[in-house]
């Protein structure tokens, strides 16, 4: 049973999400946003190493697979690595839009535990907008795309501008990103392309 926080329904004037003309095609990969991200990057030797694949509209379908490194009871995924894997997802379908935006708010359904070397199949979906505010939900599924449901979560995330990243962050990792030519090139797309 799910039962969702009043910061998760959309407001009356809320609009459906449009997606931007230069999103990633239905099928291709997003790759990292940043390699040292504990959710996606490569750079992370404990990460998550979330793939993230464009879908139709505004979707799209992750894969997570739990290694050892991830356990919160023996043999089974910590749940704020399960949750961690949603809001990476959730995060992810923000480049759709080509918004950036950070999460405000997470709400988790955990269904099912998760045993070491599943793979868990993610499918998520921005469903409004309004403002800076993007609603999103996504869900997890073990056994296959169209197995069992294993986790849920609604959330809000807020739209932000790049300096939130260049004022908030530590300058070591900040003058590092701003000199990765790949980050660069990403934070002028947002940029120019809002
Ligand atoms: C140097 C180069 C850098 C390059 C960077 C390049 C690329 C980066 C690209 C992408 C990165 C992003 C995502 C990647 C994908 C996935 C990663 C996972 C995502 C995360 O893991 S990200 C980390 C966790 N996240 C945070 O670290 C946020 C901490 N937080 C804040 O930084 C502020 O809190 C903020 C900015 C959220 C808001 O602050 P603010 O001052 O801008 O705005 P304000 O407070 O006015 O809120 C505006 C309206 O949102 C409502 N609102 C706000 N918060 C709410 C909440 N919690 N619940 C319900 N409603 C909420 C208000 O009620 C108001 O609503 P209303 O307009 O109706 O009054």
């Amino acid at each position: 049973m799910s039962r969702t926080s009043a910061a998760l329904e959309p407001p009356a004037d809320a609009v459906r999400p449009v997606r931007h003309p230069d999103a990633p095609a239905p099928g291709e990969l997003l790759g990292a946003h940043y390699e040292h991200c504990f959710g996606c990057g490569g750079g992370q030797p404990h990460g998550l190493r979330l793939e993230a694949r464009a879908g139709e509209g505004v979707t799209l379908t992750a894969e997570f697979t739990v290694r050892p490194a991830h356990q919160g009871a023996p043999g089974l995924a910590h749940g704020g690595v399960l949750a961690t894997a949603l809001d990476e997802t959730l995060g992810s379908l923000n480049w759709l839009l080509r918004k950036i935006a950070v999460t405000g708010r997470l709400e988790t359904d955990f269904v099912r535990p998760v045993p070491v070397d599943t793979v868990l199949h993610l499918t998520a979906e921005v469903t409004a907008v309004a403002g800076r505010k993007i609603w999103s939900t996504a869900t997890g599924r073990i056994g296959g795309p169209e197995g069992p449901v294993a986790v849920r979560a609604d959330a809000l995330f807020i739209e932000v501008k790049v300096e939130h990243f260049i004022d908030n962050g530590r300058p070591e990792e900040i003058r590092a990103a701003m000199n990765d030519p790949d980050q660069s090139r990403r934070a002028r797309a947002f940029e120019v392309n809002p």
